[in-house]
């Protein structure tokens, strides 16, 4: 069963928690799909990483942290670029960015999405080259796009009109020619969370392919001569697992690239087909292998281009989470145990929504285990909250685990490398955790943990 299916039975939680969620064999086993490669539960019971005791990285550098597996993360771009050979892969930032992970993203020989003057700043301190750096955005500013212009960004997604003219202007301004995308919004309902849904029409991203504003993008691009368009983008949503609405989206697209061949004899040479592919957050996510995802891609295409009489474009993809999200897991320490009799317990850990806000945002699924030592083997189901004044403050909504879990104990989250660190907040004045990443026996602050000190800083009142 898929995330989107298990979404219906989220009804029936109560203190049993959801239908599909039942009691180990081993409350202690690691489910090897949801953790990071080198990952493993010791004889003396703790987790380790990249060969380190999760207990002397929290001595080190605190709790909560995220623990990044290089190794992990480096595979699953090789996977992707392997994959996708013959396409580009942009792997999309705003699931995670600092600099280490930029040249972590550039040395692996992938392309980089960014989307706002933020993210670029970053990609171009890490040293990523710009011709391999796209940028996007539904509300890019005229300094945004101008910083992209001056850097030589590689692409532009094109989001609205108002953008096209900004852009034009600025192109003209500096006699240059910028490579554009169309972003096409091609009314396909990928079966995912409402807010993270993006090609049904009833949204703020891109041009309507039915309301015909995507072809009026690119018959003004095309005629005004100022801007370089190099093809038609799609992105569908994230979390996705049916592949069906990338073909669906891909078919639409198409049309469109054909469309514009037909009226303004031009062969755009190019087509992306965005991000979104899912990963296993619980025991009920099945992902798919970026080989067979790149190889239905690819058919697709080349089934659709052949009907329609088209030279395949060259393709790209832009997945974010898939790369980085699997790759990390947040350590926590546990701070109180309650049992709200009869109803359920409740496991304190010292982070919660201000490291995590996809659980209270998208009503995400995660799972966790005991990272210090190995539990009594009797499972008991809990539900592991965060320390924030917020009942809606949850980490994780239902989970066995060792009914001995106390004060003190390690707790891990897996799945929290994509759309945590990157959607941190300071809510209560808590400073956010450090990205920590484990490679060979070394562990390294990627990204130090802030301080009270931090956030004084901006306090200039
Ligand atoms: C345009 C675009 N590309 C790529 C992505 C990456 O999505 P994901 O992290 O789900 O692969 C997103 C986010 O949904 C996006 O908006
Ligand atoms: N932030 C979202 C995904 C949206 C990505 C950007 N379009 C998540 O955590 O799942």
């Amino acid at each position: 069963m898929r995330a989107h299916e298990a979404g219906a039975l989220h009804g029936d939680i109560g203190s049993r928690g959801p239908a599909w969620l039942r009691p180990p064999s081993d409350v202690n086993d690691l489910v090897p799909e949801l953790w990071p490669v080198t990952v493993t539960r010791s004889e003396k019971g703790s987790l380790t990483i990249g060969g380190l005791d999760v207990r002397d990285i929290a001595q080190e550098h605190g709790t909560p942290a995220y623990i990044l597996d290089e190794a992990d993360v480096r595979e699953r771009c090789r996977r992707f670029r392997n994959g996708f050979a013959g396409a580009d892969v942009y792997y999309a930032g705003k699931a995670f960015l600092c600099k280490a992970m930029v040249r972590i993203i550039a040395e692996e020989g992938l392309s980089l999405d960014v989307c706002t003057g933020g993210e670029l700043a970053v990609a171009l301190a890490a040293g990523m080259p710009p011709e391999r750096i796209g940028l996007h955005g539904n509300n890019k500013s005229g300094s945004e796009l101008r910083r992209a212009v001056e850097a030589g960004v590689g692409r532009i997604v094109v989001d609205s009109f108002e953008e096209i003219d900004r852009l034009t202007a600025i192109a003209k301004d500096k006699n240059k020619t910028p490579k554009v995308m169309v972003r096409v919004t091609v009314g396909v309902e990928a079966h995912t969370h409402e807010y993270i849904a993006t090609a049904h029409e009833d949204q703020k991203f891109g041009f309507s392919l039915f309301g015909g504003a995507a072809a009026q993008a690119v018959d003004k691009i095309i005629e005004e001569k100022k801007l370089d368009l190099i093809g038609l983008h799609s992105h569908i949503g994230s979390q996705i697992f049916d592949t069906s609405a990338f073909e669906l989206s891909a078919r639409r697209l198409l049309q469109l690239h054909k469309q514009v061949q037909d009226k303004h004899k031009i062969e755009l040479p190019e087509m992306d087909l965005g991000g979104g592919f899912g990963i296993a957050y619980t025991t009920q996510d099945d992902p798919a292998d970026p080989a067979d995802l790149g190889a239905q891609m690819f058919g697709l295409v080349k089934r659709e281009c052949d009907a329609l009489q088209l030279n395949v474009p060259r393709l790209s993809v832009e997945p974010g989470r898939a790369i980085v999200g699997p790759s990390v897991f947040t350590l926590y320490e546990v701070g109180t145990v309650k049992d709200v009799d009869g109803i359920r317990t409740y496991v304190s850990v010292d982070g919660g929504m201000s490291d995590n806000i996809r659980t209270a945002l998208y009503d995400s699924w995660y799972s966790a285990t005991i990272a210090s030592r190995k539990g009594d083997n009797t499972p008991m189901l809990a539900r592991v909250v965060g320390k924030h004044c917020e009942a809606g403050d949850i980490v994780v909504k239902d989970e066995f685990l060792p009914a001995d879990v106390r004060p003190g104990d390690l707790l891990a989250v897996p799945g929290t490398g994509a759309y945590c660190r990157s959607m941190a907040s300071n809510y209560n004045h808590v400073p956010r955790p450090p990205v920590i990443a484990v490679a060979n026996g070394a562990a390294r602050v990627i990204m130090r943990r802030e301080t009270e000190d931090d956030l004084l800083a901006l306090d200039v009142g």
